[in-house]
């Protein structure tokens, strides 16, 4: 916005601004307190007529690390966090609007992992933090997201940037995210028997753009990539022991080292006499996975979407490019997984983790969700310039229960 339109937009009610096409335009403000980082979503909206539906005209997006729970004994400096992206958006949203623009953060597997009180805390800070804002602040503003709903979004997301959520021969594609302390899988079920076959509360109803949505949906606490090292080194329980160091074949041989995920120091290192490489390392990946997921039929034949973590690695090794994202084949994975871990000592990679983290990827989805090897994957950061986040669906939502949208 142009100075010259602000002042006219000053003078006149939004609807009657004489120069502003844009009179319409409207802002949401979305925090993902996720378990690494913490991310601020500034989407701008315009509804060219009431009975239309609003169209997204583009999203201001920023991340700062590590996430809220690395504050979990400080929650006054975790706030402070959220202020500092907070202040991005008194920028990015024109002042007269400061007060129609909502506000809200939810947080996901991290602070699910934390004690109550501490998880509240944290919350109670950022609270403040927006009270204190020029934003509206709904009710409920700030809370932890429910692992139904996180994939749920997520799905919204992808299927409304990808233009399935509109029109009448809609294909949605299921989703894959793969987050730091939890992972999503979610999908619309096409066959009968396989809402027969799936526990109830893998199913939920959902209503959007004034459709209704029966999806397949779990959220797996634990089963995100960092989890998941800490689980495969037997550490995931294990805060209380001092000093103690946990050893994979998923690691180089020689290395030894100290990681820190969700506020606890843990030593780690090689099997410096014994076994290392691809074999003895999915032997210990699966110990974590086998038996622990649902395994729904339907999927073995579809293709599906998947983001965050999945995306990374395979930008990590090549895989697919950063920008352009790609299709890949499940067995790609398992491919570079055996790469990267039978040439460990050779492999120059930035973290000590890719032959345990593209391990796992490979048997989460072979043994875990029960995908074929040949199951399509479409890797995506990005459609149409809008970050692939279930934040986007949470704000849908938001406008829709503000009554700013239908
Ligand atoms: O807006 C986004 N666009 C794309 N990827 C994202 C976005 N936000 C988070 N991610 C990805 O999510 C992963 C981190 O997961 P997160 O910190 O959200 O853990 P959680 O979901 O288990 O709480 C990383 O791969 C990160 O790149
Ligand atoms: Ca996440």
């Amino acid at each position: 916005h142009s100075n010259r339109e602000m002042w006219f937009q000053d003078l006149f009610p939004p609807n009657t601004c004489p120069i502003n096409a844009k009179a319409n335009t409207f802002y949401g403000i979305m925090f993902d307190a996720g378990s690494t980082g913490t991310r601020i979503h500034i989407y701008t909206f315009v509804q060219k007529s009431p009975e239309k539906l609003i169209e997204l005209e583009g999203e201001i997006f920023e991340s700062v690390k590590p996430g809220l729970s690395a504050y979990a004994d400080q929650p006054e400096k975790g706030a402070e966090t959220v202020k500092r992206l907070l202040d991005m958006a008194i920028d990015a949203v024109p002042p007269h609007l400061w007060k129609k623009t909502p506000v809200v953060l939810k947080a996901t597997a991290g602070l699910r992992l934390l004690s109550e009180e501490k998880a509240q805390a944290l919350l109670l800070e950022v609270r403040e933090v927006f009270e204190e804002s020029p934003f509206l602040v709904p009710e409920d503003s700030v809370s932890i997201l429910d692992g139904s709903y996180e994939g749920i979004l997520a799905w919204i997301t992808v299927n409304f940037l990808t233009g399935q959520l509109s029109g009448q021969n809609q294909h949605t594609v299921g989703t894959l995210d793969l987050g730091g302390a939890s992972t999503q899988i979610t999908f619309l079920p096409r066959f009968e028997e396989t809402l027969k076959q799936t526990p109830g509360d893998f199913l939920t109803s959902f209503e959007m753009f004034n459709s209704t949505y029966k999806l397949y949906t779990h959220s797996y606490l634990g089963f995100g990539l960092k989890a998941a090292r800490l689980a495969t080194l037997g550490a995931l329980d294990m805060e209380a022991v001092g000093g103690q160091m946990f050893r994979s074949s998923c690691l180089p041989k020689q290395l030894e080292a100290e990681w820190h995920f969700g506020g606890v120091k843990y030593q780690y290192g090689g099997n410096k006499q014994g076994e290392t490489g691809f074999k003895p390392c999915y032997l210990e990946v699966l110990k974590v996975i086998k038996g622990k997921l649902h395994q729904p039929d339907e999927i073995r034949g579809s293709s599906f979407y998947a983001f965050s973590y999945y995306y990374d690695r395979a930008v990590d090794t090549n895989l697919i490019d950063y920008e352009e994202g790609g299709v890949l084949e499940v067995r790609d994975f398992e491919r570079k997984a055996k790469e990267v871990c039978d040439n460990m000592e050779r492999y120059n990679s930035a973290s000590p983790f890719l032959c345990m983290d593209l391990t796992y990827i490979t048997a989460l989805l072979k043994e875990g969700f029960g995908f074929r090897d040949s199951t399509l994957l479409q890797l995506t950061k990005k459609v149409n310039n809008i970050e692939t986040s279930w934040t986007l669906g949470a704000t849908f939502h938001l406008l829709q229960s503000l009554g700013i949208t239908y």
